[in-house]
């Protein structure tokens, strides 16, 4: 056998290995959700995130084994490129698949010389269409005018072994959020389409589906959770695309749902999620490499058809990031600067470890996911004389001078958000008290989720499209549990209130939540509002008794809707 076409295969059983250890780390979400084992549904979110970069690790020292590391030749590489080409036609999950090359040949050769014709730049499968799948997607339900039939049978066809707490309870709350969402003679004649494989995720079992009419279709989300009795209950129905966007959004941690075909699956998903792009789907649901790869494609697409430059982003600058844009991409860039200002005591180690642990924590809606780049290339015609100023002050150490580009060593992509600073200066009274009573959620609910932010200002929070607050400045964040949270002693003379220095000893870790209050929010009718919402954050008190329910054990709820939209459990 041809060397070459020995290194394709090699790559493509690498790749087989890790996606079927994939589907098998993902196929144990039912048992998890079964057994309400939160803390093993946390592991096995950790665990299937690392296994991609373990598996590429394989596969690159067998190659070292059979090649002896003589990759060097363009033109072996060339051939070895068309050799796994040829092997990909009938392949299930070939894009992937190319993504998979992709990252065995960057670790080979550090992000250098990328060109299409060694890798898989632009996908080479993308013009064919999602092979059928041996199991359906899918499945029909016809209301027929009987939707209280049509829904009783979703409910019963849930795989999951466990008993309903009440579905006919269930049935009927979900037949009249539908009645009210749709008139009757629309309703009578949709058809109504499930998912086959449900979508784990947290402590909640998600009933992915569709509702339609000749000529309209909405999304049909019903999250499924189990009560203390061990049973389960419907949550709530959800059937307006912004409802579907904020539960596939990417603060949100991925979906554990089967899919040995995910091509196909996104493509079903697509039509109730048409604002999300391709890279923002195949994350969703777990394939967060390839997202990586197509949210490059969706970068060189957009600098394909702009000539913007990139800015600096908008907002107060970071003391430890240097992030820029471009004015029509909802992405920012970001990357870690040579030197940080005195007051952060961090290293670029730990920014980057703080950085790993929010794509592994569960990010419960509140922290913005990131995709990590090395060697990215800007080309300097879209680079504004502002930006080159600040990069060349900020990463000198970072940056190669390629003549027509510059490549940075190591940098992070976001989507951007509006800095919570700034939305705040333009916003109305009922949007001040909306995104301030977000802002406090979005502390709180990251608290109990085990994340203490550290730098709460509001220029590290960003506003989403939906109006969310979401954190993005991870160089503070710690583990609830590593903090001490304090209440601030008692003054012992008069005086001591009036030093400028405390008349208390701090520790290293020790947190005043007392001290929230003066700098959470400097302007007097923010703090009212804050006040009037969130004055528990000011406790101690309130933050211990958060530590003490994480120490035992105690994984929260987590709701990707509003309560208001909660059905009760009567
Ligand atoms: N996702 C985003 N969307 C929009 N703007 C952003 C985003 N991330 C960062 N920014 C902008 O860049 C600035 C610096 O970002 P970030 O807070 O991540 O940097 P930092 O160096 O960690 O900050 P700090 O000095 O507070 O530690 C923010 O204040 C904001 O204006």
């Amino acid at each position: 056998m041809r060397i070459e076409l020995l290194i394709a295969q090699t790559i493509l059983q690498g790749f087989d290995a890790q996606y079927g250890r994939f589907l098998e780390v993902t196929s144990g979400a039912q048992q998890r959700f079964e057994n309400a084992n939160w803390p093993a549904v946390q592991a096995a979110m950790k665990q299937r995130i690392h296994l991609y970069d373990h598996h590429v690790g394989l596969v690159v020292t067998q190659l070292k084994c059979i090649t002896g590391q003589h990759f060097y030749d363009a033109a072996f590489l060339i051939r070895i490129k068309e050799c796994y080409s040829e092997l990909l036609p009938d392949y299930p999950r070939a894009e992937i698949a190319e993504s998979f090359f992709n990252s065995v040949y960057c670790r080979i050769f550090k992000h250098r010389d990328l060109s299409a014709d060694k890798l898989f730049i632009f996908s080479e499968q993308s013009a064919r269409r999602p092979q059928n799948c041996s199991r359906p997607l899918s499945r029909r339900y016809p209301v027929k005018g009987h939707l209280i039939a049509a829904l009783s049978k979703v409910l019963d066809d849930l795989p999951v072994r466990l008993p309903w707490e009440d579905a006919t309870r269930d049935v009927d709350y979900i037949a009249t959020a539908l009645q009210q969402r749709f008139s009757a003679e629309w309703l009578a004649d949709a058809d109504i389409e499930i998912a086959t494989e449900i979508f784990y995720r947290n402590k909640a079992a998600w009933i992915i589906g569709k509702i339609r009419s000749a000529l309209q279709v909405f999304p049909l989300l019903m999250p499924v959770h189990l009560g203390q009795n061990g049973q389960l209950f419907a949550d709530a129905c959800l059937t307006e695309g912004n409802d579907a966007s904020i539960v596939f959004g990417f603060a949100r941690s991925y979906f554990m749902v089967y899919a040995p075909q995910p091509g196909a699956l996104v493509e079903w998903l697509r039509e109730i999620l048409p604002a999300k792009t391709t890279a923002e789907l195949y994350s969703a649901i777990g394939c967060q490499k390839h997202a990586k790869t197509e949210c490059y494609r969706e970068h060189l697409r957009f600098m394909d058809q702009t000539d913007e430059s990139f800015i600096i982003a908008p907002g107060v600058k970071g003391m430890v990031m240097l992030v820029f844009t471009l004015p029509g991409s909802d992405r920012v860039f970001k990357v870690i600067k040579d030197n940080f200002a005195p007051q952060k005591e961090v290293t670029e180690a730990q920014v980057m470890a703080c950085y790993q642990l929010v794509k592994e924590h569960d990010r419960v809606g509140r922290m913005a996911d990131t995709q990590e780049f090395e060697h990215f290339i800007l080309p300097k015609k879209n680079i504004s004389p502002e930006l080159m100023i600040e990069l060349q002050r900020e990463v000198p150490a970072k940056i190669e001078d390629l003549d027509d580009s510059i490549a940075l060593r190591h940098l992070y992509i976001e989507r951007r958000m509006t800095p919570l600073n700034l939305y705040l200066e333009q916003a109305s009274d009922a949007q001040l008290y909306d995104v301030i009573e977000e802002y406090g959620n979005a502390i709180k609910q990251l608290a109990a989720a085990n994340i203490f932010a550290g730098d709460m200002l509001f220029k590290n929070f960003g506003v989403t499209r939906h109006g969310r607050v979401v954190f993005y400045d991870y160089d503070e964040i710690c583990y609830m549990t590593e903090v001490n949270f304090r209440d601030i002693p008692a003054p012992r003379y008069p005086e001591d209130e009036l030093a400028s220095e405390p008349w208390y000893s701090i520790a290293p870790g020790d947190v005043f939540p007392e001290e929230f209050r003066h700098f959470l929010c400097s302007d007097k009718r923010l703090r009212q509002i804050f006040e009037s919402l969130h004055d528990d954050l000011f406790s101690a008190g309130y933050w211990r008794g958060l530590q003490q329910r994480i120490s035992e054990g105690h994984v929260e709820d987590v709701f990707a809707y509003r309560l208001s939209q909660r059905f009760s459990r009567r």
